[in-house]
Order: structure tokens, then C-alpha cells, then sequence
């Protein structure tokens, strides 16, 4: 059984083992772990206040655990800062403030890429600008942003800037996204393109996201972990931890206790 567990963890691309954080006397996280893979959309789900957020942040480098461990691609990250695991390859979407409300579509992702260069830069003047200017048509076509990309950004609607925001975050080709409930606040037509691009995303990298949206789980989610009060509840498929009567108790409990 532990060499089933060991074995599990090195195929996957992010581990984490044993996460503990503790606010005073509070523990947020109770010993969580996690594997995640790559080219796969894996679904944080919870009630609220479960640790989702926190177990992001963990993740993510913003919060450093008061015990375990994060590792990506077998090396120990937990103490690494955020920016440097932006560099690993590890990408967080930070919702529309991340995005240039004065600069049009196209100079919001041609400034998400020269912000991200990673490694040596070998191709210079016009090769250089003729392969941006490549990746920032695919970015617009994968993002459904062609049509827009010389609009404001501050002029998109809302459901559009989303698409804009999460194209952003993938110019610089992560090998793992972390989606911070990434249909949140949208009208219910702009859900599907916003699942759309995560899913044509995924075919690429592995992703992580916390989201409150059952239906958008579901369509997505190929592995869900339940967390409720810090700790993991169980893991599975959707079909398989939506019928698990502990989940049906978590989210129960939590309502009562709202
Ligand atoms: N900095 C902090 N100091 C003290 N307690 C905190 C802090 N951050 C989070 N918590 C507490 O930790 C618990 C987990 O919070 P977290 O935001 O991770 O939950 P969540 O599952 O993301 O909730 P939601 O679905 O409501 O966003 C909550 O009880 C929260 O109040």
C-alpha cells in the first residue's frame, strides 16, 4: 500500500503531503495531501470556510504551511516564493485585476508574454516579433478574442474579460494552472465558454481549481478532492464523491452551522 501511495506520487506532477496551517490556535489545514497530474483538470470542492483557499495559497507559495510538503516535478517548492514557481512553471490566475484595463486584448497578452520570458531569449528582432505575434493570434483564437483584440480591455463585458484574464495567465505556458473559482460572478452564458478554455487548456497542462459551480466540476473534473473543516473528506470521481454520505453530511453540516 505505501509503495502504491510512493509510486502514485512520482507520476504526478505537484504533490503535496501532510499540510498543515495553523492561524493562532485555528488549523485551517489539517494534514492534507494531494496529487495532481498533468494534462488533467483536478476540482477542489468544499463547503465554505473547508481550506480550499488556504490549501491554494499553500500551493501557490503565498502561504507557507506550519507542517508537509509541495513538491512539483519531484523538487521540494514548499519555501519557494510565489514568483519563482511562476518561472517553474507553476501559473495562479489572479481573477480580472490582473488584467490591464487601458490596453487593448492583443496588449494585454503581448505584455503577459515579455513580462513571463523564461530562459535564454535566442530569436531577436523580426523572427522574435513575427513568433509573438504567432502566439498572440493563437492566444486571441483559443481565448474566442479575435474579433476583440484591438477592444479596451476596461470595454469588455464581464464574461469576456474572464477569457482574458485566464489567456493571460496561460501566455506563459505553464506546465500547472491553479484556477481560483474561475466561473464566479459570471452570467450563466458565460460559463461554457469560460469551461471551454480551461478544458482546451487542460490538453496542455494539468489544472487545479477551486470551484463553487457543481455543474462546472462535473463537466470538468476528472479527479475531485473533497476538503471539509481542513481536512480531505474522500477523493474520486464526481459521480463518485457525489454520492459519498459524508459529502452529503459536509455540506449539510456546513449550511446548518451558516
Ligand atoms: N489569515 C487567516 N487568519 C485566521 N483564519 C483564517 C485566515 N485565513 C483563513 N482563515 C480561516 O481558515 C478557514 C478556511 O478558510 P479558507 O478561506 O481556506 O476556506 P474556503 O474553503 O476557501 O472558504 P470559501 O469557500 O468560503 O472561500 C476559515 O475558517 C477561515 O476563516
Amino acid at each position: 500500500m505505501a509503495s502504491a501511495v510512493r509510486q502514485r506520487a512520482a507520476a504526478s506532477l505537484l504533490t503535496a503531503r501532510g499540510l498543515t496551517v495553523r492561524f493562532g490556535d485555528f488549523e485551517a489545514l489539517r494534514g492534507v495531501s494531494i496529487d495532481l497530474d498533468t494534462r488533467s483538470i483536478h476540482a477542489v470542492i468544499g463547503p465554505n470556510g473547508a481550506g480550499k483557499t488556504t490549501l491554494f495559497n499553500v500551493i501557490s507559495g503565498f502561504t507557507k504551511p506550519t507542517a508537509g510538503q509541495v513538491r512539483l516535478n519531484g523538487a521540494d517548492v514548499t519555501a519557494v516564493s510565489p514568483n519563482r514557481l511562476a518561472r517553474l512553471g507553476l501559473a495562479r490566475s489572479f481573477q480580472i485585476c490582473s488584467i490591464f484595463p487601458n490596453l487593448s486584448v492583443a496588449d494585454n497578452i503581448r505584455t503577459a508574454l515579455a513580462l513571463n520570458e523564461r530562459g535564454p531569449q535566442l530569436l531577436r528582432g523580426r523572427s522574435r516579433r513575427d513568433e509573438n505575434g504567432a502566439r498572440i493570434r493563437h492566444l486571441l483564437d483559443q481565448g474566442g478574442l479575435t474579433d476583440e483584440s484591438e477592444r479596451r480591455a476596461a470595454d469588455l463585458p464581464y464574461g469576456r474579460r474572464r477569457l482574458l484574464e485566464i489567456v493571460t495567465t496561460i501566455a506563459i505556458a505553464p506546465k500547472f494552472l491553479l484556477l481560483d473559482e474561475p466561473t464566479a460572478g459570471l452570467a450563466r452564458e458565460d460559463i461554457a465558454p469560460v469551461a471551454a478554455l480551461i478544458k482546451t487548456v487542460a490538453a496542455t497542462c494539468g489544472v487545479l481549481l477551486v470551484e463553487h459551480n457543481l455543474q462546472v466540476v462535473k463537466s470538468l473534473a476528472a479527479k475531485v478532492t473533497v476538503l471539509a473543516e481542513g481536512a480531505v473528506l474522500c477523493e474520486g470521481s464526481y459521480d463518485e464523491v457525489a454520492r459519498d454520505p459524508r459529502v452529503i453530511n459536509a455540506y449539510i453540516g456546513a449550511e446548518r452551522r451558516a
